[in-house]
């Protein structure tokens, strides 16, 4: 005889959640509560009145495995099938991606010939390193940080140049506090269970979840997609979720609604906002981490200590749209390793994959800068203070000087991301599991599932993902 449920957060996790509820008859009543005016927390698009689509936070989506395919069969189920924009991997901007190191670009090595030949800036073949890596004994540690792993494992340099880059163009942040077992579980797993990265590859890194693929995935599989975003951009996703839970007479939406406090009671929770209370039988926290600490009461001290632990990095967003087509190359876009520039993340060459995107008839070209993460105090300062202008010129000289080009900006956009994305440093999943946070709220009997981007993945797919895990636990079924 299920229950009120309170859904905390109108990010893209709160409302997969509350989607997932809404397809079970145990639940009575979800109530979203969202602090902000709009739903979609970082799925933010602008749609500029000309029919440009510049995006703000993510803008493809990968397809491929099991979390891959379960956000597919959503969108298909949500009837957003005709609106998807498919990136397939014989698409020049799934072969091509770029490093920019000693002031040039360099195209990451791909493929057979890439594997075996020595590319710039690397000195040997990757080939090489991959087959030495059989010889690496596997690491009795239970954590290492990404750096370390690939170091003893692939090579200092490939650490130092690729690894370093490819965790800013995923987390915006510092390979060597990262945590290997959280933030690449494929790659930890593989050295667990095959004794190497080139036999886990082979043979497989260990079972996942059974997803099995409607129609759009199946699609997505046969066309050998690489990505994917919507028409309208990927805050499309989240509009059309809460349309659907709109015309549900189960579902209360609220907007404007900050969650105060929220205090055990006799029957499950009450939940503080700023005007008023409400009272739930159980709380699905989609709150980022620090978020959900300060709302907690004192009673839950070793849980809001270890959510106030989890560390977030801020990043500056830039938007640029260019007359002309303006590019050197063509690709995904470049990533810059921190020993290259500490604060520029790198650049997303947004026309390419998704041209569909520019101004109708324009001839123009859509470019993403990304800055800071990690290093963003010490270049920035405080994000508090820093100006728009500053960020706009650091993001229009990087174009220049990577880029050659010249020319002025038609069109920008600055947008500073506080606390943006969560970063699982060394002993994350003690943390998140077992020995910490989940096992107090079991020991405590909180009716509290904790999902979102702050425990168990980052990518759209995975925050999704984790809004089905909690529900399917929640009520003890398989969605
Ligand atoms: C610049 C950028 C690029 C990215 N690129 C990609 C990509 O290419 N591919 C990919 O898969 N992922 C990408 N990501 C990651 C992905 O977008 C995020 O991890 C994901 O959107 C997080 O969703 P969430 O629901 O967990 O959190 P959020 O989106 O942070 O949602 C949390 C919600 O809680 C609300 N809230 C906060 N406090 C309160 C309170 N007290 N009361 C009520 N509500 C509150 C917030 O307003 C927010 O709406 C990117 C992220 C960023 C920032
Ligand atoms: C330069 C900074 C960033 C760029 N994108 C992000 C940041 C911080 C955020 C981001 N990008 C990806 C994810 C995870 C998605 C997933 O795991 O499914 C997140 C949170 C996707 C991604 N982007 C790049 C890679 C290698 C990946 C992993 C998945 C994949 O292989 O597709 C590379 C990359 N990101 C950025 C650039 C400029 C770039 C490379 C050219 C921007």
């Amino acid at each position: 005889p299920m229950k009120t449920v309170a859904v905390l957060g109108g990010g893209i996790g709160g409302l997969a959640a509350s989607y997932y509820l809404c397809k079970s008859p145990q639940v009575t009543k979800v109530i979203v509560l969202e602090s902000s005016s709009r739903f979609g927390g970082w799925l933010w698009s602008t749609r500029r009145s000309d029919g440009a689509v510049f995006e703000h936070g993510p803008r493809g989506i990968r397809p491929t495995g099991a979390v891959g395919r379960n956000t597919l069969n959503m969108v298909d189920d949500l009837g957003l099938a005709g609106d998807v924009l498919p990136v397939t991997y014989s698409h020049v901007a799934s072969k091509n991606r770029y490093l920019y190191v000693n002031k040039q670009l360099h195209r990451m090595p791909s493929g057979i010939s890439g594997l075996l030949r020595t590319v710039p800036p690397f000195s040997r073949p990757i080939l090489w390193s991959v087959g030495m890596e059989i010889l690496v004994k596997k690491s009795k540690e239970d954590d290492e940080s990404i750096h370390s792993f690939v170091s003893r494992r692939l090579g200092k340099e490939l650490a130092d140049i690729a690894v370093d880059s490819l965790c800013r163009g995923v987390f915006a942040g510092d390979c060597r506090k990262l945590s290997v077992r959280s933030c690449f579980p494929v790659l930890y797993n593989a050295e667990q269970r095959r004794g190497s990265l080139a036999l886990g590859m082979l043979l497989g890194s260990g079972p996942s979840p059974v997803v099995p693929a409607r129609p759009l995935a199946q699609r997505s599989a046969k066309e050998s997609w690489a990505q994917w975003s919507l028409r309208r951009g990927v805050e499309s996703l989240p509009e059309s979720i809460t349309g659907f839970l709109q015309k549900s007479s189960r579902v209360e939406l609220h907007r404007h609604a900050v969650v105060k406090q929220i205090c055990p009671s006799a029957s499950g929770w009450k939940i503080h906002l700023e005007d008023g209370a409400v009272s739930a039988d159980h709380i699905i926290s989609a709150l980022p981490a620090k978020a959900l600490s300060s709302t907690l009461p004192s009673s839950c001290q070793p849980l809001i200590q270890e959510l106030q632990d989890i560390a977030t990095v801020t990043v500056a967003v830039v938007n640029l749209e260019y007359d002309g087509s303006i590019l050197p190359v063509m690709g995904f876009g470049h990533l810059v390793p921190s020993s290259e520039d500490r604060s520029l993340l790198g650049i997303v060459y947004d026309s390419v994959p998704f041209p569909e995107h520019n101004k109708p008839n324009g001839h123009t070209t859509r470019l993403t800068v990304m800055m800071g993460g990690a290093w963003f105090q010490e270049d920035f300062g405080d994000p508090e203070t820093v100006k728009e202008e500053h960020l706009l010129q650091r993001a229009t000289e990087a174009v220049q000087t990577h880029l050659g080009v010249t020319s002025v900006p038609s069109w920008s956009w600055v947008a500073l991301e506080r606390d943006c994305i969560p970063q699982y440093y060394l002993g994350h999943h003690r943390r998140v599991g077992e020995y910490s946070m989940r096992t107090f709220i079991k020991k405590k009997n909180l009716s509290l599932s904790l999902i979102g981007s702050s425990y168990d993945g980052v990518s759209v797919n995975d925050v999704i993902f984790s809004g089905r895990t909690a529900v399917e636990e929640l009520l003890g079924v398989s969605l």
